[in-house]
């Protein structure tokens, strides 16, 4: 049976970068990915943002929405100081399968946990069945018109607390509107925007910061 795009990546990735080294298999990504098969990655561009923000809020716990193959799941590992972890939700069990494979090459396995599910059914267990209390950083890279049902769904679960950060992916596109309009007239997120473009293409994309403020 010929191979996925996901194998392909994962492959190019075991053969061209070194093991052990984040940078070095993100890089190894971008290379795929703007040059020969495009693939749904936060990217270079963007992930330079995403690199900002888990920085300044420099998180203890960390999640997640919408692994794929585990190129911002590296990219977010790579940043966190010790004794801090990454939760990742991806339901697809391929991709899910890949990125566990990305993420043990890149040498970041023992700060991330890989959770294989729905958002809408893993959110709900994070307190009891995985031991966390609050989240310090969210990711929101998940279906699009998931953002805002998980978003309410983390504060009824008494998730987020005061300064709480969360960074939203394709704002623009492939767009995520109704989240936009719910998290800017919230009063309790504090939201910035960030301009940027759709990985490896021109087409403008965006991402969009929110910081829960209790
Ligand atoms: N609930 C739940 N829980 C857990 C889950 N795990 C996975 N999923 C499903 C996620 C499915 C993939 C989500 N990501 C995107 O759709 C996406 C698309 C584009 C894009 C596409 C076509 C174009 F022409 C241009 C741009 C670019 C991006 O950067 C994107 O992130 C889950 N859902
Ligand atoms: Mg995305």
């Amino acid at each position: 049976m010929n191979q996925s795009k996901e194998q392909r990546i994962l492959n190019f990735v075991l053969q061209n970068a070194v093991r052990g080294d984040p940078c070095s298999v993100l890089d190894t990504i971008d290379k795929y990915c703007s040059q020969k098969e495009w693939a749904m990655n936060v990217g270079d561009e963007k992930g330079l943002i995403l690199d900002k923000t888990v920085e300044e809020a420099n998180p203890s716990v960390a999640l997640e929405l919408g692994t794929y193959c585990g190129y911002s799941a590296v990219r977010i590992a790579r940043l966190l100081k010790a004794g801090a972890y990454l939760l990742t939700v991806e339901f697809n069990p391929e991709f899910a399968a890949i990125a566990k494979q990305m993420i043990e090459f890149a040498g970041v396995q023992d700060k991330v946990k890989l959770l294989e599910g729905p958002s809408e059914e893993i959110i709900p267990q994070l307190k009891k069945k995985y031991e966390v209390d609050t989240l310090d950083f969210v990711f929101l890279d998940h279906w699009k018109d998931r953002y805002t049902p998980d978003t309410i769904l983390l504060q009824e679960c008494n998730l987020l607390r005061k300064g709480s950060v969360l960074l939203a992916d394709n704002i623009i596109f492939p767009g995520a509107p109704e989240f936009l309009n719910y998290i800017r007239n919230n009063p309790h997120f504090q939201c910035t925007n960030y301009p940027s473009h759709l990985e490896y293409m021109k087409v403008v994309d965006a991402m969009e910061k929110a910081v829960f403020l209790g």
